[in-house]
């Protein structure tokens, strides 16, 4: 059996001045979406040279110690922003709480911004890590300059989808027009020799909650995503400027699961550190998501009731987060029992 890949697709063609090109692209995409969800671009409008500053500010910022790291904690605020330490999410079942750590930025917005004032979906102000000195700036300069370009392509992309499913170009517009993005620095120790292969785990398997996923890996491999045909893993090798697409359950309600969102983790396995750079790219938290017209026949129902994006989306980071609490109650809560168990066991006495 020849071995199994992540598609490539170059999308330089859908700047293309030539339809036959443009098409190409559509078809390809069409293609991965009904498969499985995930392809990898390059052609796309990001310079490497924003690619890779941008990676040399996460590795800076992980650099930084873990008492530097927490005075930007994500425990901080409530919208999603800074830094989340090792083990502090579990997203598959029956794992440990996951071996990775985590940046958090979003677009700054004001304390004065109605999605503030309401309290829309991770909307808030970044907190930037001022232990990083004079590089601060710097920071800011290499996060945001490809935050705001991955979202400019975010949208072309999503104009890729919309002709795919034979909608008009502009279809997603108003969904992305004030889309909450969200994009996390990752960080991924190599994992211990020792550690047990069953249930240790970068990231657990998941599917990505959002809208599309636009993710960004360096030079080690680690993410695996999984082909229900021949129910094994594939592993996604990093090519060099390529971005890894990947649909979210968002997505895949909105077409009636016409459209895949597919199970992938990361095990790194080997010996080196990891780095990624993924962003979810939400929507706008207020639009509603019903079923896509040309995703059903008429006389077909839904499969879903509408809901808006932030519903969709919160309900999904609120289970998350609630395993690995509970996973860490329920072993504190074991420790405890065994430390109270053993003072209280009765002493041989000579
Ligand atoms: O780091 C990676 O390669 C994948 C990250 C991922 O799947 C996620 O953050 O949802
Ligand atoms: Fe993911």
């Amino acid at each position: 059996m020849p071995e199994l890949s992540i598609p490539i697709i170059d999308f330089s063609g859908f700047y293309s001045e030539d339809p036959v090109l443009k098409q190409k692209v559509v078809d390809q995409v069409r293609e991965s979406c009904l498969y499985n969800g995930f392809f990898q671009i390059t052609g796309h409008s990001i310079p490497l040279e924003k690619q890779k500053k941008v990676m040399d500010c996460a590795k800076k910022f992980f650099d930084l110690s873990l008492e530097e790291k927490q005075q930007v904690s994500k425990d901080n605020n409530t919208w999603n922003r800074g830094y989340e330490m090792l083990r502090s999410q579990m997203l598959e079942e029956g794992t440990q709480p996951e071996l990775k750590e985590g940046f958090y930025i979003g677009e700054d917005i004001d304390k004065s911004h109605p999605y503030f004032i309401n309290k829309k979906l991770n909307s808030g102000p970044n907190q930037w890590p001022e232990a990083l000195g004079d590089g601060l700036e710097g920071f800011k300069d290499g996060t945001m300059g490809y935050y705001h370009a991955a979202l400019k392509l975010a949208a072309d992309l999503m104009r890729v989808l919309a002709l795919s499913l034979e909608l008009e170009e502009t279809y997603f517009s108003q969904y992305m027009t004030g889309a909450v993005s969200t994009m996390r620095l990752l960080h991924y120790p190599s994992q211990p020799k020792d550690a047990d292969e069953k249930l240790s785990r970068g990231i657990g398997a998941h599917t990505d909650f959002g809208g599309i996923t636009m993710l960004m890996q360096d030079t080690v491999d680690g993410l695996q995503v999984w082909d229900q045909k021949s129910s094994t893993w594939i592993d996604v090798a990093p090519t060099k400027g390529a971005l890894v697409i990947n649909l979210g359950n968002l997505m895949s309600r909105w077409t009636n699961e016409k459209y895949k969102s597919n199970v992938h983790r990361v095990i790194n396995k080997s010996g080196k550190e990891r780095y990624s750079i993924p962003i979810f790219v939400s929507g706008q938290p207020d639009y509603m998501i019903d079923c896509i017209p040309t995703c059903k026949k008429a006389d077909e129902q839904a499969k879903f009731e509408p809901a808006t994006v932030e519903q969709i989306v919160s309900a999904a980071y609120a289970e998350s987060y609630g395993r690995a609490q509970l996973y860490k109650q329920l072993a504190e809560k074991k420790m405890v029992e065994s430390q109270v168990a053993q003072q209280s066991s009765p002493v041989a006495v000579a």
